[in-house]
């Protein structure tokens, strides 16, 4: 069954927090040789991840960051100082803040980026980032994925709709996306594959702009829609952190 948490912030991000520690805990198991392997989205999970993870003052200290590998579950093929860089968004709202907090200097996680020298490349050089971001995969499966939720149903960038299902039926773990209904136009994403194999899946959608998307994936079970294919596929991984906004349509589910 999939687990699902409604909230308002803070306790929304206190949730969501806590989670992340009991997902590291689970991976590292006291070992100071493991490592904790994640995926993340881009959107409003990073200010997300900053509140919970950086803020928080019970959480901070318990957060291993030297510890954790870091992949991007979708990535736009810009430059990575680019404004819709989820590589620049995460550097700016969580590893810049992290390097200083707490009064000393931390080590950060190992964070692996897109090949920059690709992105102003032809549609073959954007093929050629893909397979190389997923050369970088870890051999093992990953930990946890940390995933958003579009209004139209979209994750990672797996988008609904004609035109895009076949990234579903994909058996590569990473793909090259050209014309994204969301800009920028060229991206890469992780495939329902990796997403299938990972120990666990969350998905941190909040706000009203998700209150029918919420009522398609959670009361008509589409599963058209890639957030609700997930769901279906590995029901008993998944967990969804929502907020009273974009719960409020749902009538067959009561979250926890
Ligand atoms: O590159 C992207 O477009 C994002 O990674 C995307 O997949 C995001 O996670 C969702 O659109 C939800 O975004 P919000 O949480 O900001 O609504």
């Amino acid at each position: 069954m999939v687990h699902v948490y409604s909230s308002q912030r803070p306790e929304f991000v206190r949730r969501v927090g806590k989670y992340i520690l009991e997902a590291q805990e689970e991976a590292l198991k006291d070992d100071p040789k493991a490592h904790f392997i994640v995926g993340i989205s881009g959107g409003s999970l990073v200010k997300t991840l900053y509140e919970a993870l950086i803020q928080d003052q019970e959480f901070a200290p318990k957060v291993r960051w030297s510890q954790w590998q870091l992949y991007f579950v979708d990535e736009r093929i810009v430059p990575l100082d680019d404004p819709d860089s989820n590589y620049g968004a995460f550097k700016n709202g969580v590893l810049n803040p992290l390097a200083h907090s707490g009064g000393h200097l931390n080590l950060g996680p190992t964070v692996f980026a897109i090949n920059e020298s690709l992105v102003n490349g032809g549609p073959a050089e954007k093929d050629q980032l893909a397979k190389e971001y997923a050369d970088e995969l870890p051999s093992s499966p990953f930990d946890l994925l940390l995933l958003g939720c579009g209004p139209d149903g979209h994750t990672c960038s797996l988008f609904p709709g004609e035109k895009h299902r076949y990234l579903l039926d994909l058996k590569e773990p990473v793909a090259h996306v050209s014309e994204s209904p969301k800009p920028p136009s060229d991206r890469i994403t992780f495939t329902l594959p990796i997403i299938e194999q990972s120990n666990r899946v969350a998905f941190v959608a909040e706000g009203e702009s998700k209150k029918q998307i919420m009522h398609e994936i959670f009361d008509k079970h589409d599963t058209s829609l890639p957030t609700a294919k997930i769901n279906s596929l590995i029901p008993t991984k998944v967990s969804w952190f929502v907020d009273p906004g974009a719960w409020q349509l749902v009538q067959t589910v009561k979250p926890e």
